[in-house]
């Protein structure tokens, strides 16, 4: 499988709402042509939708390439030319097992077939596929146009060469794939994070902090301490000369004792009214132009001082 020129590359994405739409920002950044992208969403007006919001995502220089790009209103045209296809469509397994044996009949032999997937394993995807090896998850952060990470997924029948070409695109510009060495529930950002998330709905539902002060917490200390060391880098630096030995050497016992003594709350479980109407009493509709501007300060500015290093 040779690789595509830049030049050459046709991108289909299939579903252009939250991350679609932020994709599609990330991928007009790269491409030569916006007629090398393609969109197809079964929204019916979809065409209008992508025209009005599509800019909010690229900078005010980009606006008129939303115009620009291609609109299909069949999955056959949308997928027949492209080399890849990302789709970004409900997350529900009956979507996504469906529309792959669709894609695999109607697009180029070497196109390759990338999900956004929050947690649907590609095995899971492929069992209607004749041909599994295609597929693979390429998970991204919200909002890909900003967020660094995508997780890339391999099934076991996962091809290699889908795998090594997907990391070459994604290096090629400029983001932070990783391979994701086994097909585990939540991938890891995510169990990361809903790690974190489930240990803060902990600590405000025993009444310690507030939603609010929890937040403050996070934004003052591991927040930005995580974005620029993660946590064994940042562990391993605070043991001292011992490192991250002389960390649990030294702190061992009282990391074993919070760990003891976990949150164990649930979804669904009393703690949900009272969380989620602090949440929305502080936050309202967050204003997520502001947070995606800041975070995208944030890592420049972290990949600026990581560059001189
Ligand atoms: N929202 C997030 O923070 C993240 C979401 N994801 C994953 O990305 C996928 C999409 O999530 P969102 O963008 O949040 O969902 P969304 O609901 O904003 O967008 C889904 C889009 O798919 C379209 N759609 C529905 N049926 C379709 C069909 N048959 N063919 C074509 N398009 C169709 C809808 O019209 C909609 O525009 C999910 O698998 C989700 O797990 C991954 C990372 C983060
Ligand atoms: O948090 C994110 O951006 C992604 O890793 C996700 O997959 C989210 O959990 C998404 O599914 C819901 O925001």
């Amino acid at each position: 499988m040779a690789e595509v020129k830049n030049s050459e590359t046709r991108i289909t994405l299939i579903g252009s709402g939250t991350i679609g739409l932020s994709l599609a920002a990330l991928h007009l950044a790269h491409l030569t042509r916006p007629e090398q992208l393609c969109i197809y969403d079964t929204r019916s007006d979809i065409r209008e939708y992508v025209h009005f919001t599509l800019p909010q995502y690229l900078p005010p220089r980009q606006h008129g390439l939303a115009k620009d790009i291609r609109i299909a209103s069949t999955l056959e045209s949308a997928v027949e030319n492209a080399t890849i296809i990302q789709e970004q469509g409900p997350e529900s397994l009956s979507f996504k097992s469906s529309l792959w044996p669709e894609v695999e009949k109607l697009a180029p032999g070497d196109a390759l077939f990338w999900s956004s997937t929050s947690g649907i394993p590609a095995s899971a995807q492929a069992v209607n596929m004749k041909d599994p090896s295609r597929l693979l998850v390429v998970h991204p952060y919200n909002p890909p146009h900003i967020m660094p990470l995508l997780e890339l997924v391999p099934s076991s029948q996962t091809d290699q060469r889908v795998i090594d070409r997907t990391l070459a695109f994604w290096r090629a510009r400029g983001r932070s794939p990783v391979v994701i060495k086994k097909e585990y529930t939540g991938f890891v950002a995510n169990r990361l994070a809903f790690a974190l998330l489930r240990e803060s709905i902990h600590l405000v539902n025993a009444g310690l902090v507030t939603v609010e002060e929890l937040d403050r917490i996070v934004e003052t200390s591991m927040g930005p301490r995580w974005a620029v060391s993660g946590p064994f880098k940042s562990y391993h630096a605070g043991g001292g000369k011992d490192g991250l030995e002389g960390f649990f050497r030294n702190i061992g016992g009282t990391v074993q004792r919070c760990w003891d003594d976990s949150g164990k709350v649930n979804v669904g479980d009393e703690w949900e009214k009272n969380v989620f109407q602090q949440t929305r009493e502080i936050y309202g509709d967050v204003d997520v132009d502001w947070r995606d501007r800041t975070t995208k300060k944030v890592l420049e500015a972290v990949d600026n001082e990581k560059s001189l290093t």
